[in-house]
């Protein structure tokens, strides 16, 4: 049974429209969410879970309808959106006593051990903790009730290198027993390259890409040739950069044919992003 299953989610706001959003995932895995600045991460994040109204859409956590079981199923989530930056003036324990009296699986042990993690003080307000720290402080309220689905938005920015990496690892260790699943998104895409099992790609409100990253890297090719090359090529790339010794594009690996004399290679994540970046930018010039 999945974890959690979104389908055909819309959300339109005046300048921007979330189109039939639809992804799925399983248990024990980690999905990275990634796209361009205003793609619709947090829309859609903040959708699933209704602190967005959405438009249409239906979202299934655990097998159950989360609009007709949602205090339920709240309990089974844990969700971070940014930090705690509203209650400034607030003791770190003031906001735990109110968090903790929510859940009914809440594990004081586990949230000490969170706390002694992280190196993170109670008796500090919010206003003296680090935006690291407020980040891991807002993981820790997250993680401290045994959910089986963590969304997180954008948690490891704003995290030092160290801090990143211990992170991920927790991350990983969340889901080793197979149970839990966590989808959070990023810009950070070498932080996906380490730990995410699916890459659930958004532009532009529309989802092109949910599927497991070794399958997502193997369907795109980057394609490097000479301006005679680009040519032949031209219709069949998503995007292309010209250089002064010819041109470097990303096409769709069943697109590549028997282009022998071309240099050829696995794109990174981020080589995906800033082609399809390109080819929505030239989209959107052509169209005005
Ligand atoms: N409350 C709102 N009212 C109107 N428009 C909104 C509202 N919230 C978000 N938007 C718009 O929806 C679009 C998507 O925003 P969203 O925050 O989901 O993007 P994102 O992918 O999370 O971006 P980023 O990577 O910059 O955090 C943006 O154009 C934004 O301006």
């Amino acid at each position: 049974m999945a974890i959690l299953h979104v389908e055909g989610l819309h959300k339109r706001y005046p300048a921007f429209h979330l189109k039939d959003v639809s992804f799925t995932l399983e248990p024990g895995y980690i999905m990275g969410f990634i796209g361009a600045n205003g793609a619709g991460k947090t829309t859609t994040l903040k959708s699933i879970v209704n602190l967005v109204k959405k438009d249409s859409g239906r979202v299934s956590i655990l097998g159950k309808d989360f609009a007709k079981n949602e205090i339920e199923l709240k309990q089974e989530l844990g969700y971070m959106f940014g930090g705690v930056d509203y209650y400034a003036k607030t003791k770190i324990k003031t906001i735990t006593d109110v968090v903790r009296r929510f859940y009914v699986n809440w594990d004081e042990r586990l949230y000490r051990e969170y706390m002694n993690r992280f190196s993170l003080d109670e008796s500090k307000k919010v206003s003296e903790l680090s935006s690291g720290m407020r980040i891991k402080y807002s993981l820790t309220l997250a993680l401290s009730h045994h959910a089986k689905l963590l969304l997180l938005d954008e948690p490891t920015s704003g995290l030092d290198p160290v801090a990143r990496d211990n992170l991920l690892e927790l991350f990983q260790e969340l889901i080793e027993d197979g149970e839990r699943s966590i989808l959070f998104s990023t810009h950070i895409t070498s932080d996906l390259e380490k730990c995410a099992d699916y890459i659930t790609y958004i532009e532009n409100g529309r989802i092109i890409e949910s599927r497991t990253k070794d399958d997502l890297i193997a369907s795109y090719r980057l394609v490097k040739g000479t301006q005679a090359h680009l040519q032949g090529l031209v219709p069949g790339l998503i995007a292309y950069k010209s250089n002064a010794f010819g041109f470097t594009g990303l096409i769709h690996t069943a697109d590549l044919g028997n282009h022998t004399d071309l240099a050829v290679e696995a794109p990174s994540l981020e080589d995906i992003m800033i082609y399809y970046a390109k080819k929505e930018a030239e989209h959107v010039t052509s169209a005005v």
